[in-house]
């Protein structure tokens, strides 16, 4: 994903954070990692000529004073900054940022603010946006595995389309809509495309548990089922192909396969069909010299493969919708730790640091690779390669290998993890009985609280018992 420019933030600005005011800003001769195209780190990241790193005019040693660590930071500018990248290279779309990445209410509202719907996919992330007085009407509804109740608050809630992953929850939807409304749907297809970072994140071929098949006829068949029912107005189609995809012919694939299938429909049924989601799984820089999928490209392409493919079957061009998640918030997230421990190992020194796979499991699960950095002082030592691990009780819990640290690295120091902002708070657990981190946001030199640390006393009130 290209990294969106300094000068991209309309003036005048975004409604100013409130909160207390650090005094730390970048020195004259500071630099800025965030601007490098492909760079992992976020849009207002500098270093200073001192070491210390500051991120949306905020320091991380003041960050870590203030607030403790290991601490998630998330940069307000760069969320913004890639809505508006987003609607300006998809005017006519609608962009729904996929909440599963990471929502609070602050996040909630930053999408509301500008302009971007939202999706969600459990009844927790629904509650979240709707505390946060996020449009119900703007807020498309996922899962695999929608409950009852979660269903019925959907419906209850109004929000504007609803997902349908599986046949059995067609009738139960359709019977929560009251007599004098339509709920609006999409139906959510598989298109037998294989492609994401790691088997674990492909949502969209032939043998996984999401979507509607459109090979084996299942697909078609939902459509007509939806299409029976007077209360539901099926809307479009929708398939999300997986996850941390950086090349745009699959996605250009699945847009030729989606149209195909509504002309399709509009053959069997008489039914035009309106709008078509392609889902999100926009890849992003985790490595300095990669470079994601690229939204300018990624834009020209669908665009073109939509608008082509539509006109050979004389349809009318679908409204196109897409979803990213981590292509919006990973970016501006940065995590924050203290070392604690420095080890010769066998062959590697391990460098242990103050959280770990609770608050970072997807090295672990997907093998994902970081950039990390020294902050908070300059080394006059070269690098040498370490191997970041964390606090828990697991062999397996690494958040960087191999990774080039300063030689005289040593316990004390702060140590910035880049490009944290996606599925990283948002799937955080309590393993060891380590609290969560907090959330701090930070733009134009203040640093705000979003979601606070997690405390022994949060952890004890769910055991109810001696
Ligand atoms: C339906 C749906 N939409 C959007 C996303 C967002 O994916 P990403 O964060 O990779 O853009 C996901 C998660 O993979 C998803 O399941
Ligand atoms: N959790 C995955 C992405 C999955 C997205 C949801 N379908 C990750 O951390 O990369």
């Amino acid at each position: 994903m290209a990294s969106p420019g300094r000068g991209a933030i309309a003036s005048p600005g975004p409604r100013t954070s409130p909160g207390p005011r650090t005094t730390a800003s970048p020195g004259p001769r500071a630099t800025s990692p965030g601007e490098a195209a492909g760079s992992p780190w976020s849009a207002t990241t500098r270093v200073t000529a001192t070491g210390d790193v500051t991120i949306g005019g905020v320091s991380l040693t003041e960050i870590a004073h203030r607030f403790g660590t290991p601490s998630y930071v998330i940069d307000e500018t760069d969320v913004r900054l890639r809505c508006r990248a987003y609607r300006a290279a998809l005017p006519d779309a609608e962009i729904a940022y996929a909440a599963k990445a990471f929502l609070c209410r602050a996040m909630a509202d930053w999408m509301r603010t500008e302009g971007v719907s939202l999706d969600v996919c459990s009844g927790g992330e629904l509650a979240v946006a709707r505390s946060a007085g996020f449009p119900a009407r703007r807020i498309i509804m996922h899962g695999n595995a929608k409950t009852p109740a979660e269903l019925r608050r959907a419906v209850d809630e109004g929000v504007g389309r609803i997902v349908v992953d599986n046949v059995g929850e067609i009738n139960r939807l359709a019977a929560l809509v009251p007599i004098d409304r339509r709920q609006k749907v999409l139906v959510r297809v598989t298109p037998d495309i294989e492609a994401g970072a790691h088997p674990k994140i492909r949502t969209a071929g032939e043998d996984q548990k999401f979507g509607l098949s459109v090979l084996s006829g299942a697909a078609g068949d939902a459509v007509a089922r939806v299409l029976n029912q007077p209360r539901l107005e099926l809307a479009g189609l929708h398939c999300h192909l997986g996850s941390q995809i950086d090349d745009v012919e699959p996605y250009e694939r699945a847009a030729r396969i989606l149209v195909g299938e509504m002309a399709r429909i509009r053959d069997t049924h008489r039914v035009v069909l309106p709008e078509l989601d392609l889902g999100g799984g926009h890849g992003i820089a985790y490595l300095p010299g990669t470079e994601g999928l690229g939204l300018e490209r990624f834009a020209d392409a669908v665009v073109t493969a939509i608008t082509e493919r539509a006109a050979g079957f004389g349809l009318p061009v679908p409204r196109l919708i897409v979803e990213p998640g981590r292509a919006i918030a990973g970016t501006a997230g940065t995590t924050l730790y203290r070392v604690v421990a420095v080890k010769r190992g066998g062959s590697r020194t391990f460098v242990a640091v103050d959280g770990g796979m609770s608050d970072n499991p997807r090295p672990a699960l997907y093998g994902s690779r970081y950039t990390v950095r020294l902050a908070g002082r300059v080394s006059r030592e070269g690098p040498r390669p370490f191997t970041v691990v964390g606090h828990h009780c697991e062999t397996g819990d690494t958040i960087a290998e191999d990774v080039p640290l300063p030689a005289d690295l040593r316990p004390g120091d702060l140590v910035a993890l880049a490009a944290t902002g996606a599925y990283h708070h948002s799937m955080a657990s309590t393993y060891n009985l380590m609290g969560r981190p907090p959330v701090v946001a930070v733009r134009d030199g203040r640093a705000r609280l979003l979601v606070r640390r997690e405390m022994e006393q949060d952890l004890m009130r769910r055991d109810v018992g001696l």
